[in-house]
């Protein structure tokens, strides 16, 4: 189990994590996810030991690993975890099997012991005929799977990976994905992985943890964040495609949820939302911007400004750009959010 308290991170005046605290259950994995700058990288090179905290402490399993407060850490390779960059990193003067079996080396264990679990270790990732080759030889896919083998041989309790598909193209990035979930289950170690990818973090979590200017803005279940997104940020950031926030000033005059003084802003899943084939008062009219298949729905988008709105929808639609597109909201929204972003 990972416990973080209050944890924050400074660099001069910047303050990169700000007192950020959760608990990551032993064998989960957590996604941190959030847009770029928002302090996913500095997360886990605190909880790696690259990176001392400013304040608060990280304990793995029970045990304190680092202490801003008492301005501690212990050093990366006494902390019982494995890292794994973008970066493979690999060391270039030594064959596949050489990089796997150097951690262990230095843990002083012995030579048989070693080449067992070497081959136990390229067995899984699926590499166990490149042992001879050099990092050059290979192609980036299977560095990276020797990247990943290194990191697990020496069965460190707690794996940590920093966005490590990203240099992958498209189509192996995906069967990277279920690979990593089943090294995963097979090593049933605690995972913390960085991403700046909703999709991958939806796909991949148990937990995640959406990060924004530094701060956690929700922690739960990839369902639970789809489901009950605690603040507007949260809700524009997950799902796929992302839910629909409307200003309440801009609901149609026509449209029963104009009633009452609403303020702030109101949230549509694109599957509530329906496309009509005319204006009318209860409608709301946008420049057509895109549309594409999905799942045997179409999703249509429109913006006008600043705002965009997506639809998923049954029908077979044809707009070409120019074209108005008339989108009729559900009557009750999926959630309301304050002035400031926060679920109401
Ligand atoms: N050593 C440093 N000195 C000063 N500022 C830093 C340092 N490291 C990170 N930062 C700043 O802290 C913020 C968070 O950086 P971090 O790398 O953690 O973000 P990230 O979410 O991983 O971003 P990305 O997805 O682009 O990699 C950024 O604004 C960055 O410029």
């Amino acid at each position: 189990m990972i416990r973080i308290n209050s944890l924050s991170r400074r660099f001069g005046s910047f303050e990169a994590v700000k007192n950020v605290s959760l608990e990551v259950p032993a064998g989960s994995f957590m996604v941190l996810v959030g847009p770029s700058g928002c302090g996913k990288s500095t997360m886990l090179r605190m909880l790696a030991g690259l990176e001392t905290p400013t304040r608060g402490t990280i304990e793995f399993n029970g045990k304190t690993v680092s202490d801003g407060d008492g301005n501690w850490t212990i050093e990366p390779a006494k902390r019982n975890a494995g890292l794994v960059f973008q970066s493979y990193a690999l060391w270039p003067h030594m064959t596949v099997a050489g990089n796997v079996d150097w951690p262990l080396k230095v843990a002083g264990q012995g030579k048989q012991e070693r080449a067992d679990r070497v081959r136990e270790v390229l067995n899984l990732l699926g590499i166990e005929n490149l042992g001879n080759r050099f990092p050059n030889e290979i192609s980036g896919g299977q560095q990276q799977r020797v990247a990943i083998a290194r990191m697990i041989a020496p069965r460190p309790g707690i794996l940590l990976f920093d966005e490590p598909l990203s240099n992958l193209d498209a189509k192996l990035r995906v069967e990277m994905r279920s690979e990593l979930l089943r090294i995963h289950r097979a090593t049933s170690a605690t995972s913390v992985y960085v991403t700046h990818d909703q999709v991958e973090a939806m796909t991949m979590a148990s937990h995640v943890a959406v990060l924004n200017e530094g701060r956690i803005e929700q922690f739960g279940s990839p369902s639970e964040l789809v489901a009950e997104p605690s603040s507007a940020f949260v809700a524009t950031f997950v799902g796929t495609p992302p839910a629909n926030l409307v200003d309440a000033d801009l609901i149609p005059p026509g449209h029963p949820l104009r009633k009452g003084n609403r303020t702030g802003r109101l949230m549509f899943r694109p599957e509530d939302i329906s496309v009509c084939s005319g204006p009318g008062p209860a409608s709301i009219e946008m420049d057509f911007a895109e549309i594409s298949p999905l799942a045997g729905r179409s999703m249509i988008t429109g913006t006008k400004n600043g705002l965009r709105l997506t639809a998923v929808t049954d029908g077979d639609f044809r707009f070409s750009v120019g074209d108005k597109v008339h989108f009729l909201l559900p009557l009750q929204p999926a959630a309301c959010f304050d002035n400031e972003g926060k679920r109401v």
